[in-house]
């Protein structure tokens, strides 16, 4: 690992005080690797040590190839660093999940706490998930639609935005861009890129995005704030800036003492830390603060008047790919130009205000483009939990085959027909290709697929197995 600027090191001694040997030691370590498993697709046990502040999260004892994982590709679970899964313990424990919620991640790509999320929320509760760069908002899509939960708007907007959703969250989560400090271990470049001044500019940045979207959540809503550093500047400082500026009071959370999570009291502000001596994870902060007042009722004008912006699928187009979906019932069928998605029945009103005042660039479930009598399913239906296999040809690859598919490569199936075909790996669905004739051609995403070199050998088995 580069060399630790001085300042920092100064201040971690005065902050861990006789920790500080263990904490620079294990900075020389290599970084736990832990997943986070999709039960909505994958229901078998683990044999798998667990993430202790989830019930999802698990350890695995090396590193492997990822990318050459189908199951990942597939959205069974997403790589993701084990301190950041605490979200769970926060939105568990101040909030019922069983109501029907609004949700927001404000700092939302490439998609780890929203996918966290989408698994924690109720199927009736939407969450939208932002992030304000585009490309990384593509990013975020791609795996938001993986993990199939189809009630999540993933949208292109800036903090500010935010304000024309007055009220609108019960939950937002803020993991704000930092410092980077936990990521020392990590990620060499974040060594590089500190600086005192940086801290400062990252914490004025931090305040500006907080003042700008407190006005979306509720009042008695909760916002979940996080970094990957450690300096209070970006931390119980913030949160001390924000119960003074906007009324919100600091809420406590419980935990075993043993999960080896630091809790820090400071200018009336509770604070989690982790650090990489006493959990096995990445450097971490995260508060819970709550905003002063009760939420009122929701209502929803239903008058005739009302303008919806987004449209109802034609019922010739609708009939063509309804039995597609599980459940189509439950379901609100809109129609964008040819393409058919579907958003749960009782957030369409909730979804269509989004759509209204922010930028969507994906939502809901991506069915199928209907052109006429022409249907095309879409890749986000073969990675929906709602996709109706029996209304599809499937055939299971194996990992040869499944990594050439995901490659956009050509591959044989040994196969006649002219049908869509659900390919599968390990009876998980991956993407769709058609047949014509004995030939098959590859409809997987091209900004999907693998682009790295292959080495002379595939892996075994999959991360899961
Ligand atoms: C720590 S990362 C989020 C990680 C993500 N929550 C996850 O769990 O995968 C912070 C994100 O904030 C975004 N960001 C950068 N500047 C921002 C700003 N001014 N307002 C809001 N988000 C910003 C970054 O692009 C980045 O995706």
């Amino acid at each position: 690992m580069a060399q630790l600027p001085e300042t920092f090191e100064t201040r971690m001694q005065r902050i861990l005080g006789a920790d500080f040997p263990d904490f620079q030691q294990a900075l020389q370590q290599t970084p736990p690797v832990s997943i986070r498993v999709n039960k909505q697709k994958y229901t078998a046990d683990l044999n798998l040590s667990k993430v202790p502040w989830t019930d999802t999260g698990y350890y695995l004892a090396e590193r492997p190839s990822f990318t050459l994982d189908p199951l990942l590709h597939a959205g069974a679970y997403y790589v993701q660093e084990a301190s950041s899964m605490f979200v769970e313990q926060a939105l568990k424990q101040t909030i019922d999940l069983d109501q029907p919620l609004h949700v927001l991640d404000l700092c939302g790509a490439p998609g780890g706490k929203s996918t966290h999320l989408a698994s924690l929320i109720s199927k009736d509760s939407l969450l939208v998930s932002n992030e304000v760069i585009k490309n990384r908002a593509s990013i975020l899509a791609e795996n938001i639609a993986k993990w199939g939960t189809g009630n999540v708007l993933v949208t292109n907007n800036d903090p500010r935005d935010f304000g024309r959703l007055p009220e609108f969250f019960d939950v937002m989560v803020v993991d704000a861009p930092c410092s980077g400090e936990g990521m020392f271990r990590k990620d060499p470049q974040a060594v590089e890129e500190w600086s005192e001044e940086n801290v400062v500019l990252c914490a004025r940045r931090q305040q500006r995005i907080l003042s700008e979207v407190w006005q979306a959540l509720k009042p008695g809503g909760i916002l979940i704030y996080s970094t990957c550093t450690w300096n209070e500047a970006e931390n119980e400082e913030n949160m001390a800036w924000l119960a003074e500026q906007e009324n919100a009071e600091s809420i406590k959370l419980n935990f075993d003492t043993g999960w080896g999570i630091v809790r820090s009291e400071m200018l009336g502000v509770e604070g989690y830390r982790f650090y990489p001596h006493a959990v096995q994870g990445e450097g971490f902060f995260l508060a819970v603060m709550r905003k002063a007042g009760q939420a009122e009722e929701e209502s929803y004008s239903t008058g005739k008047k009302k303008k919806y912006k987004l449209q109802e699928a034609g019922k010739k187009e609708k009939a063509l790919v309804q039995n597609w979906v599980l459940n189509p019932e439950d379901f609100a069928w809109i129609q964008h130009n040819e393409t058919i998605f579907t958003i749960p029945q009782d957030l369409f009103e909730a979804a269509d205000e989004v759509y209204q005042k922010l930028y969507v660039v994906y939502g809901g479930t991506q069915v199928a483009e209907v052109a006429g009598k022409k249907v095309k399913p879409l890749q986000p239906l073969a990675l929906s939990q709602y996709l109706n296999k029996a209304e599809f040809n499937t055939f299971d690859l194996d990992l040869e085959q499944a990594i050439r598919y995901l490659r956009k490569e050509d591959i044989n199936l040994g196969t006649n027909g002219s049908d869509w075909v659900l390919l599968q790996y390990k009876g998980f669905p991956l993407g769709w290709a058609k047949q014509i004739g004995n030939r098959i051609n590859n409809y997987y995403p091209k900004e999907w697929r693998i682009r790295m070199d292959l080495p002379n050998e595939l892996p075994e088995k999959s991360v899961l197995e």
